[in-house]
C-alpha cells in the first residue's frame, strides 16, 4: 500500500508543493508523485491514499483556455504541465479500491486574495466519484502568477503530509 500524488504545475510551484507533500508523506509511508500527463487512468488497489493538487486558474480548476493564458504569461518559464490538466484526470479517473482515502490541495496567489480554490474543485469531484476525503483541502500561497512560493510554504506542504501519513490507516486486506 502507498500513498500517490498527482499534480498539475505551468510554472513549478505546484509541483515543488507536491514534493514537499510526498516527502512528508514518506515519513511513514510509501510515497510517489505523478505529473497528471503521466498519472495512471486507474488507481490501482495498492494505492491507499491520493493525493491530488494544480495550480488555482480563475477561481478554479486549469481549463485548457486558462493553460493557453499560463503559457502566454510564462515570460521563458519552461511549463512543467504540456498536456491535460487535474480537471481532465479526474474526469476519467477510475479506481479500483473501496477504501481508498484522498486528498486535495492547490496553490493559489496569496495577494490579492481571491475567491475560489482548485483544490476545492478537486475535492468535489474526488467526492463524486465515491472517494472518502481524509481531510478538508488545503491551499499553499505563491507571491505572484509565476511563483515564488511564499517562504516557509514547502515547510507547511511537507508537514501536510506527515500529518496525512500519520491520520492514514492502511486498511487490511
Ligand atoms: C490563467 C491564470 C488564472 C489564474 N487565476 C487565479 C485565481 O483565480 N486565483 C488565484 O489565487 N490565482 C490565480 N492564478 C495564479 C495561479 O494560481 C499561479 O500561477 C499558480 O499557483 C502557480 O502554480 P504553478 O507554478 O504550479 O503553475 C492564475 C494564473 C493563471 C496563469
Amino acid at each position: 500500500m502507498y500513498a500517490l500524488v498527482v499534480y498539475e504545475s505551468m510554472y513549478g510551484n505546484t509541483k515543488a508543493v507536491a514534493e514537499s507533500i510526498a516527502e512528508g508523506l514518506a515519513s511513514a509511508m510509501r510515497a510517489e508523485v505523478a505529473e497528471v500527463a503521466g498519472a495512471p487512468g486507474v488507481v490501482g488497489a495498492d494505492v491507499s491514499l491520493l493525493v491530488v493538487g494544480g495550480p488555482t486558474h480563475a477561481f478554479g480548476l486549469s481549463r485548457v483556455s486558462t493553460r493557453q493564458s499560463a503559457a502566454q504569461q510564462a515570460e521563458g518559464v519552461p511549463l512543467v504541465s504540456k498536456g491535460r490538466g487535474v480537471r481532465e484526470w479526474l474526469a476519467a479517473l477510475r479506481t479500483s479500491s473501496a477504501a481508498l482515502d484522498a486528498a486535495a490541495f492547490d496553490t493559489r496567489v496569496a495577494k490579492p486574495r481571491m475567491p475560489g480554490s482548485a483544490a476545492q474543485g478537486v475535492a468535489r469531484r474526488l467526492r463524486r466519484a465515491g472517494v472518502r476525503l481524509a481531510c478538508p483541502a488545503r491551499s499553499f500561497y505563491v507571491e505572484g502568477t509565476l511563483g515564488p512560493l511564499v517562504p516557509g510554504e514547502l515547510d507547511r506542504a511537507r508537514e501536510w503530509g506527515e500529518s496525512l501519513a500519520r491520520a492514514h490507516t492502511v486498511p487490511v486486506p
